[in-house]
């Protein structure tokens, strides 16, 4: 059996993986709190541990994985988002736009990471179908002495817990020191973090042994990875931003509630997406979403190659040059592998550069190699997740391009053929054709052939396309505001008219 190694964050140590159980290898890991589109830095995470999984699906069979990943619908960010939407003049009553904002988000958010192939995990569990539980394990808490109620709200005790801050290895007096803690009146200690807190009428709210209220952030995922996984489960994983407090307040709350189970044994924790050397986030304000890079014409399967292209513990960025070499890389790939069966084995040096703390940048570097075994590569470029099935649509549509492209080459070299056979004829229709169709042709003194024609031609063609072919045959040139580039618009008309023509000689001829 393969063995995985992986850097485990409790232990600052790689160390081999053996699961609990071999029959039903767990993992959570924590999903995004939905008011907003998904920026590249929240989709590293899911494309990191989508690897994970296939490996693990890979390894101990894909009916014995079990993967949480959930979705934060209950949260102040998403009261905010929701309060400034009223603001906006949206009459609906907070809780209705909650709901919406909520239900669009995920559906958004299910919409661009199948974009970029990542498997939907096993549950994606609401954190608002899990407020019982979340009660309940709040209850325990308070009856265990590690939790204390004040006001309406519900606190953690953290310095009933002894082991607080080992997951990022610092001690309580230090965290105090280092991070920015909500200091309110009520607390015994700054570090005491909230699990529930009071709603006024307008808020989303849940009857409670302490009034009216919500949970906090924490808690949530202490509750359903227990609910779903149990209360010792193999990994959990997310943004090395969730290390501390979150996932520390999580392992707080998961210890002190269930003492005789380990909760999770493995951490993993991705480094951020950056920008100019800062985290990418919402709060910062220099994002840019998976949905701008796909409406910018850049497919899903490219954005997850270059997030492949840096080992996940390192911090990495987004460039123009990355997305072009993947997008080179894939394009050679899908060629050499149409219509191919793929090889039903892993290769070794492919699976080992996962397996080994999924250095996926060392599995691309193998896959490489594989090009002269297209079977091999395919089967081995999937367990990356690339070259899936049902997401070529943009090498099809590339194809077309550079077949149209090709197909201008050859009209003109037929062309060119002509006058040198001094069938003036033929080389005189080829010339008139392009020119009724405004596209005149010099002949440069290098022998070389220029051709041109005018934006209104190009713009007048794109119009009497149907609405619904428009896709289809400029799809992939469309940009994020909607708009088509004047120039990549004739381009593309002078290579469709020089296809048509070849057609139209095909038949005279
Ligand atoms: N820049 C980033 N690079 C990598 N992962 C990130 C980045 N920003 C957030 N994440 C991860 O995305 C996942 C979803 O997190 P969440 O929805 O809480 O993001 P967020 O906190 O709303 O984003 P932001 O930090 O932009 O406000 C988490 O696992 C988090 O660690
Ligand atoms: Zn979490």
């Amino acid at each position: 059996m393969t063995k995985i190694r992986l850097h485990n964050s409790r232990t600052r140590k790689r160390e081999d993986f053996t699961p609990l159980d071999p029959e039903n290898v767990r993992m959570y890991v924590c999903g995004p709190t939905v008011y907003d589109r998904a920026h590249l830095g929240n989709a590293r995470p899911v494309v990191v541990f989508d690897v994970l999984y296939r490996l693990l699906r890979h390894v101990y069979g894909a009916d014995h994985v079990t993967y949480v990943r959930n979705f934060t619908d209950v949260d102040d960010k998403i009261n905010a988002r929701a309060a400034s939407m009223q603001a906006d003049g949206d009459t609906r009553p907070l809780n209705a736009i909650v709901q919406a904002l909520t239900d669009e988000t995920i559906a958004w958010y299910h919409a661009d990471m199948d974009a970029l192939g990542a498997l939907r995990p096993t549950h994606e569990p609401r954190a608002t179908q899990f407020i019982t539980q979340m009660i309940a394990m709040i209850e325990g808490l308070i009856a265990k002495g590690h939790a204390y109620e004040v006001s309406g709200h519900v606190l953690f005790d953290v310095r009933s817990y002894p082991d607080y801050g080992r997951l990022s290895g610092r001690s309580v007096d230090d965290m105090i020191a280092g991070a920015r803690v909500e200091v309110a009146p009520y607390k015994r200690d700054p570090m005491d973090f909230v699990l529930w807190k009071p709603s006024d009428a307008a808020l989303p709210g849940w009857d409670s042994p302490w009034g009216r209220g919500r949970p906090g952030w924490h808690i949530e995922c202490s509750a359903m990875s227990h609910e779903l996984l149990g209360a010792s489960f193999d990994i959990h994983g997310g943004g090395i931003d969730l290390q501390f407090p979150h996932h520390e307040n999580e392992i707080a709350q998961s210890c002190c509630a269930f003492p005789d189970a380990g909760f999770a044994r493995y951490w993993l924790h991705n480094e951020m997406v950056q920008v100019e050397g800062k985290k990418m986030s919402k709060s910062l304000g220099n994002f840019f979403t998976v949905r701008d890079l796909l409406d910018q014409g850049i497919p899903g399967e490219v954005i997850r190659y270059v997030v492949l292209m840096t080992h996940y513990r390192s911090p990495m960025d987004w460039t123009a040059a990355k997305a072009e070499e993947a997008a080179q890389t894939l394009f050679k790939w899908r060629k050499l592998t149409e219509g191919v069966v793929p090889a039903n084995v892993a290769q070794e040096s492919v699976l080992d550069e996962i397996a080994g703390d999924l250095n996926t940048p060392g599995a691309l570097a193998a896959l490489h190699k594989l090009e002269t075994q297209p079977r091999a590569l395919l089967f081995n470029a999937r367990l990356l997740g690339l070259l899936n099935d049902g997401q070529g649509a943009w090498y099809s549509r590339r194809k077309l391009f550079y077949a149209a492209n090709d197909t201008l080459k050859i009209l003109l070299q037929k062309r060119r053929i002509a006058k040198e056979e001094k069938n003036f004829a033929r080389a005189d229709w080829i010339r008139d054709a392009l020119k009724k169709r405004g596209i005149s042709i010099t002949d440069m003194p290098d022998g070389k052939v220029k051709p041109q024609t005018s934006f209104d031609f190009a713009d007048a063609y794109f119009d009497k396309i149907e609405q619904s072919e428009r896709k289809e045959v400029f799809g992939d040139l469309y940009k994020s505001d909607g708009s088509i580039d004047a120039s990549a618009l004739v381009d593309r008309y002078i290579s469709l008219v020089a296809s048509e023509l070849l057609d139209e000689l095909e038949r005279i001829e």
